[in-house]
């Protein structure tokens, strides 16, 4: 869409708009009844992604008027100048190519000239070469005993892809190794993390775009204090630290050797660089082969999101019913359900993907939005989720628009188990869709004063993905789905996904913050009444001796 077009007034948006107008109150009962098949039409599949969408409160015309506005930004023509190397993260100057991570060895993407797949392959190369050295003993640390267990340093995306996909495939991981995640800086986190480690068979993997970032810096010296001290000498820190990050002279300032270093580039935004040498702990985890075939699921998705037309375009849809829920029926926000419990952090992981995309204000051309862009993502797995808040969203007086997430197989022997988990996960989208109406639970004999406390209204919409089994294949795709959902967000929104200057303030505070809480003086004055009083109750308790 040419950037002085906005998007409200776009012929496209006003079609849908109208359209909303007429199917707003449309119940999904009657959308059933009148169109019964729905259930087997309204679905889309990819690779291993099986979407039923039937659930929603749209009807074929919708997702015409849906894809129509599609087209009219230019969806799959954005999608191409992304994967093609365009500098679409304008703010930044950046380009934006994580599909690239997961490109085949002879493929050509070119940035400035160049083509960036070789080095993407050089950097899986030595990656593979590390984490077998690792699982198979011989990666030594100082005193020659082999590593057992792994310790992921990193926030945010240098954390949250890592430890979400370390956990769901948990089944593969190797089973004498043990790799964690410290991201907070709680020393709580660290502390809690090293207590029962012998650090001799410890190795640290500091993850890190920049190598700058507060909480990485702040538990990697803590955690090479904690080494050195042990072992008695600054030398071990080469056997025992490893580094992935785009600052290669940070690195080596930090005292990790940059033979241990993995290289990622500017052009991978931290949420998007699972599938770059940030996914390092994952690969020593499953191991390389296994790893490969993550890669090859992600690739599945790029492939059919970059090709498929958008009626059948699975991530695309996704993106335009959220558009549909955000800006035409209000929804502040979208439940990630996965009733499978490997997938525990994927709602967090989700989070980070969607919100730090699509948490703006602005267009890309710094022009205020007069709509809503992203919403508020959480979710907790199913059934535990069914025992905390469903009750709201039955009940409730928001609409949540939610995603259940579903496996065929399961990756145990409990097969009683998963048949009663995924009779939950049917049961709960069609009870939110249908509901129970108020005569449905009189005549069961229902006092009447009960029956408005007892009555389910339904219209609840949600999407199933259902897919085989949880294998690194198809969570590849799980994840790569979801990136070209939020993309096809923003483009729709006219906003910059790839950047995130909305976190800098609240750093730059904390680093003003942060020696004043040391100081015995006054505050600054420049703070509000609030923070002084804060800070000052804050030093008088902090002391242990208080
Ligand atoms: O990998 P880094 O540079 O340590 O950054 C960690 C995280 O911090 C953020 O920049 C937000 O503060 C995220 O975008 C990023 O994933």
């Amino acid at each position: 869409m040419e950037s002085s077009v906005h998007l409200t007034q776009t012929a496209e948006w006003e079609a849908l708009a109208a359209h909303h107008h007429e199917l707003a109150d449309t119940h999904l009962r009657d959308l059933f009844a009148s169109d019964p098949d729905r259930g087997e039409r309204l679905v889309v599949e990819a690779g291993d992604l099986y979407l039923d969408y039937s659930k929603h409160r749209l009807t074929s015309e919708t997702i015409e008027r849906l894809t129509d506005l599609g087209a009219r930004v230019d969806l799959l023509g954005r999608a191409a100048a992304m994967m093609g190397g365009d500098r679409i993260n304008t703010t930044e100057d950046r380009a934006v190519l994580h599909t690239a991570l997961r490109a085949p060895r002879d493929a050509v993407v070119t940035l400035d000239g160049e083509n960036v797949v070789p080095a993407v392959h050089e950097v899986l190369d030595r990656m593979r070469a590390f984490a077998e050295a690792v699982r198979s003993g011989k990666w030594t640390g100082y005193t020659g005993r082999p590593v057992r267990t792994v310790v992921n340093i990193g926030i945010g995306g240098s954390d949250l892809g890592p430890a979400m996909a370390t956990r769901a495939l948990r089944s593969y991981c190797h089973p004498a190794l043990d790799v964690r995640f410290v991201s907070n800086i709680d020393g709580a986190d660290l502390a809690h993390a090293l207590a029962d480690l012998d650090p001799a068979e410890t190795l640290f993997i500091v993850a890190s775009k920049t190598f700058t970032t507060l909480e990485t810096l702040t538990n990697a010296a803590s955690a090479r204090d904690w080494l050195v001290a042990a072992l008695g000498d600054e030398a071990a820190v080469a056997y025992h630290f490893a580094a992935v990050s785009t600052a290669t002279e940070k690195v080596e300032a930090f005292g990790i050797d940059p033979a241990n270093m993995f290289e990622f580039w500017e052009w991978v935004g931290g949420r998007y660089s699972l599938p770059s040498a940030i996914g390092l702990p994952l690969m020593i985890a499953i191991g390389p082969e296994r790893f490969d075939e993550f890669l090859a699921g992600y690739r599945v998705i790029d492939e059919h999101f970059a090709s498929a037309p958008l009626t059948e375009n699975l991530p695309a849809l996704m993106g335009l019913i959220g558009v549909w829920y955000v800006n035409l029926f209000d929804a502040p926000t979208h439940a990630i359900l996965p009733y499978n419990e490997e997938l525990v952090r994927f709602p967090a992981f989700l989070q980070q993907l969607d919100m730090e995309s699509n948490g703006k204000r602005v267009t890309r051309e710094g022009e205020a939005v007069d709509y809503h862009t992203g919403p508020v993502v959480w979710g907790e797995p199913g059934t535990n989720g069914q025992h905390a808040f469903f009750q709201l969203l039955h009940q409730g007086t928001r609409i949540v628009p939610c995603d259940f997430i579903g496996t065929c197989r399961p990756t145990h022997e409990l097969d009683v188990h998963h048949d009663l988990l995924t009779a939950n996960l049917f049961a709960q989208g069609e009870a939110l869709a249908f509901g129970k109406p108020a005569p449905a639970v009189s005549a069961e004999g229902v006092p009447d004063e009960l029956v408005p406390h007892r009555a389910f209204p339904g219209n609840v919409p949600s999407s199933t993905l259902l897919v085989p089994q949880l294998t690194p294949h198809v969570l590849g795709q799980l994840i790569a789905a979801y990136e070209h959902k939020v993309f096809t967000q923003g483009v729709v929104w006219d906003i910059n996904s790839f950047d995130q200057w909305g976190v800098e303030l609240g750093k730059a505070l904390a680093n003003r913050i942060s020696p004043e809480l040391q100081r015995a003086a006054e505050p600054e004055l420049a703070h509000d009444s609030s923070t002084n009083a804060l800070i000052r109750r804050y030093r008088r308790l902090r002391s242990r001796h208080a």
